[in-house]
């Protein structure tokens, strides 16, 4: 897990007043960072154009123009000047190499880095700056963003126009504004770059961290004595779309939940021989899935007394948004999960009076949302599904940045559903079962080999029996 913060502006000045370190020697590790980067990526010699702002940011452009100057071709271009006090210092130091700015940008280059705007990033860029990104968006070149890709403002929202990156380094520590779903497809790969002081050192706390493939903690079995109620009984409420819960179901029973049963008021034929079908809730139940394709009307008023005073695990999905009854398992029961996708998660909050906001607002701000909603309801685990997935408990975010579009077809949030309900049923905790869940399926997506439109639910549940840690 990594920390990651809304900006680094409180973490620079820490460093300044804590450890005694400068803007200069923090600059000077930024620059160093990307440059090391270059030249362990790129051969000498090759055409490097840096696009550098007015402000911190062009500054450290600027002083990678300097770092590089001599063993790259590089092209510096300041097309707003050089205006705050350490990009005019980093300019008078690279001029006494007896080198000039360029006055207008190379047509072509092997490397573009853009150093234009970064966290200070404040206003719709002008003509001039969508002109140039869009310029430098069409070239075939490597591309590098600086710290954040220039046209993607503080809430990771492009304008319309951004700088496609193939790597951005960042500076210092990764900051939201990377993780959000509109800047995913402008970011590419990301690196933190250290900036005079170990990230141990230079980063506070936050509420929000970064998941990666290391934090996947799978259900392995350890216990030799075992049978098939050491690993729990999943129940999943099977309503309308019966689809929904057998997709559901048999991705439980992949990530190791002992005994699966979709619960019904009538007979499912051709169930796979695997799961079992009830009309009642079994004693044994461990943990309880429902909303995945249960239509809006289903009122299983017996089920619900059951889970409220038993206190059942359960995650909640879909169409358990639309429903008022929610209400009252979020309220009653300490151990809940519920799985919105942006569209059920604007009618969820609506449904709790949280808010009424579109799905565009939510889009534009997912982390205030998603914290607002997990304040409210603070015993509840919160995963707002995206490019990005976030899960929001007791005020704290966890991203999961690892999955991919194979995910982009129906019947994969009902893999979802399943796999962390399996883990609820194991025993996980709603947030360990939450982030592992999350976790299985981004990664399941990730080893699936066929092309990347091709993937169906039933290949991602057999994607699932790979995925040991
Ligand atoms: N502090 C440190 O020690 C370290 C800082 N670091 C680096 O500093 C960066 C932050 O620097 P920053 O705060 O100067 O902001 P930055 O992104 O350069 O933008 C501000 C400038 O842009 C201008 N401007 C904004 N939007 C505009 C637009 N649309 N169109 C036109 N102009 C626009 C704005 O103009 P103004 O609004 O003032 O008129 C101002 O001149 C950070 O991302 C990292 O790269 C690292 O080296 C680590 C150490
Ligand atoms: N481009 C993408 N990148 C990452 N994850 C994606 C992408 N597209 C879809 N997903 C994931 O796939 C799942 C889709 O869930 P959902 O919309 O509920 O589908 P369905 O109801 O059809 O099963 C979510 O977990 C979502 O995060």
């Amino acid at each position: 897990m990594q920390k990651v913060f809304n900006n680094c502006y409180d973490l620079d000045r820490r460093c300044y007043e804590k450890f005694g370190l400068t803007e200069d020697i923090l600059m000077e590790h930024a620059a160093e960072g990307m440059a090391r980067h270059i030249r362990d990526t790129c051969g000498d010699k090759e055409q490097l154009l840096i696009a550098a702002g007015p402000g911190n940011n062009g500054a450290d452009g600027i002083t990678l123009a300097r770092l590089l100057h001599g063993d790259f071709d590089v092209s510096l271009y300041l097309p707003y000047g050089a205006k705050s006090a350490m990009a005019k210092i980093q300019l008078e130091r690279f001029l006494q190499l007896g080198a000039e700015p360029v006055q207008s940008p190379p047509l072509q280059a092997d490397i573009v880095v853009d150093t234009l705007f970064g966290t200070g990033f404040a206003k719709p860029l002008d003509t001039k700056g969508i002109d140039l990104v869009d310029s430098f968006n069409g070239m075939e070149a490597y591309k590098i963003a600086c710290d954040v890709p220039t046209g993607i403002d503080p809430n990771g929202n492009p304008n319309p126009i951004a700088f496609h990156a193939d790597t951005t380094i960042t500076m210092g520590a990764l900051k939201k504004a990377l993780f959000s779903d509109h800047a995913k497809p402008y970011v590419g790969r990301i690196e933190v770059v250290d900036l005079g002081i170990s990230r141990t050192h230079y980063e506070h706390h936050t509420d929000a961290f970064l998941l990666t493939q290391e934090d996947f903690t799978p259900p392995l079995r350890t216990n030799a004595a075992s049978h098939k109620g050491t690993f729990g009984h999943l129940c999943v409420i099977a309503g309308k779309k019966r689809g929904a819960a057998v997709l559901c179901g048999s991705a439980a029973l992949r990530f190791g939940a002992g005994l699966v049963t979709l619960i019904s008021d009538r007979n499912i034929d051709n169930l796979p021989f695997s799961l079992m079908q009830s009309g009642d809730l079994p004693d044994t139940t461990s943990a309880i899935a429902m909303g995945m394709g249960m239509g809006y009307d289903y009122d299983p008023i017996l089920i619900k007394t059951s889970i409220v005073e038993d206190d059942i695990p359960i995650l909640m999905d879909a169409d358990m948004c639309y429903v008022p009854w929610i209400r009252t398992l979020l309220e009653k029961c300490s151990k809940t999960v519920v799985t919105p996708h942006p569209k059920e998660f604007s009618v969820l909050l609506k449904t709790l009076e949280i808010d009424n906001v579109t799905v565009s607002e939510i889009q534009r701000d997912r982390f205030g949302w998603a914290k607002r909603f997990s304040e409210a309801y603070p015993k509840t685990v919160l995963l707002l599904k995206g490019a990005n997935t976030l899960i929001a408990h007791e005020g704290i975010i966890y991203i999961n940045p690892l999955g991919t579009p194979v995910l982009s077809q129906a019947g994969s949030g009902d893999i979802l559903s399943g796999l962390i309900a399996s883990l609820m049923a194991q025993g996980y905790t709603p947030l360990n079962a939450a982030i592992n869940g999350s976790l299985a399926h981004a990664l399941s997506a990730r080893r699936y080999k066929g092309a990347n439109f091709s993937a169906t639910a039933e290949d991602l549940i057999e994607e699932i029996r790979w995925l040991v840690n």
